[in-house]
C-alpha cells in the first residue's frame, strides 16, 4: 500500500449497493411496527414512507401534522431532524448491514408550517472503515420544491447483537422481514 502525504485525505473504501437491497423504485418496509420514525402503529409517529432509488440513494416522505408541532403551527426542529434520522438510516437496507446513528447534524433553512410534506432526498457519499457519510435534503411540498432541511450524518457498522444486547426481546411480527433477519428472530 502506498503511504498517503501529510494532509492527504484518507481513500474512500468501496461501498456498493447490496445484491438483495430494494429494488429501486419499492418501498423500504417500516423496520418496527412501533418505529416513532416509520411504524405504522404509532400513534403520535412520524409515519416516514421510504422508496428505494437507485444506487445508494432513497426518496423518503413525511408530513407534518398537530402531532409534530413546536411553535404553533410550525414543525418541532427535533421531529425534522428524527425524519432525517429516520429516512438516512433507510439507506441501510441497500447497503446490507446494520448501522447506527453516530452523528446527525441538521441545517433548517425554512420553517416547516403543520400540513407540509418534506420530500427527503437521502444518500450515501462515501465510507471509511466502520463510518458511512450521508446527506439529505428536505424539500417543501414537491420533489423539486425548495429546500427546507437539508442534513448530514455519519452512521457507524454495528453487529446485529447491537440490537439484541441494548434493545429487548422482540416478535418477528414486529418488524419488517429484514430485520426479523438482522435480529434473528424467528415467526
Ligand atoms: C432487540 C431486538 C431489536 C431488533 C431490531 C431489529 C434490527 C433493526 C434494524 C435496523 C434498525 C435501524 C434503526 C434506525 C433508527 C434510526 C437510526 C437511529 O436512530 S440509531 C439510534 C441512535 N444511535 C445510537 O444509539 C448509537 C449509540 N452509540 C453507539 O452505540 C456507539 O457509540 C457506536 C456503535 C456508534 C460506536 O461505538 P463503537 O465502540 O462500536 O465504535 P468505535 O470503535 O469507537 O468507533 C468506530 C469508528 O466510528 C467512529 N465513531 C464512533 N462514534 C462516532 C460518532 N458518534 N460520530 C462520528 N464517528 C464516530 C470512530 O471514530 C471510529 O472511526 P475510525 O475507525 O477511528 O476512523
Amino acid at each position: 500500500m502506498t503511504e498517503r502525504q501529510h494532509g492527504e485525505p484518507r481513500p474512500a473504501d468501496a461501498i456498493e449497493r447490496h445484491p438483495g437491497a430494494p429494488a429501486p423504485g419499492s418501498t423500504i418496509a417500516s423496520h418496527y411496527r412501533m418505529c416513532v420514525g416509520c411504524g405504522p402503529d404509532h400513534p403520535t409517529g412520524l409515519h416516514v414512507t421510504v422508496v428505494a432509488g437507485e444506487g445508494l440513494t432513497v426518496a423518503g416522505t413525511f408530513t407534518v401534522t398537530d402531532d409534530h408541532q413546536g411553535a404553533p403551527g410550525l414543525a418541532h426542529g427535533g421531529m425534522l431532524s428524527l425524519a432525517f434520522d429516520e429516512v438516512l438510516g433507510s439507506l441501510i437496507w441497500l447497503i446490507g448491514k446494520p448501522a447506527v446513528t453516530g452523528h446527525l447534524e441538521t441545517s433548517y433553512r425554512r420553517p416547516v408550517p403543520v400540513g407540509t410534506t418534506l420530500h427527503i432526498d437521502a444518500a450515501v457519499d462515501r465510507a471509511e472503515g466502520r463510518k458511512i457519510f450521508m446527506s439529505a435534503t428536505g424539500r417543501e411540498n414537491a420533489p423539486d420544491g425548495p429546500v427546507s432541511v437539508a442534513a448530514s450524518a455519519v452512521f457507524i457498522v454495528v453487529p446485529p447483537t447491537h440490537f439484541t444486547d441494548h434493545g429487548r426481546p422482540v416478535a418477528a411480527s414486529e418488524l419488517s422481514e429484514a430485520a426479523a433477519k438482522v435480529a434473528e428472530v424467528n415467526p
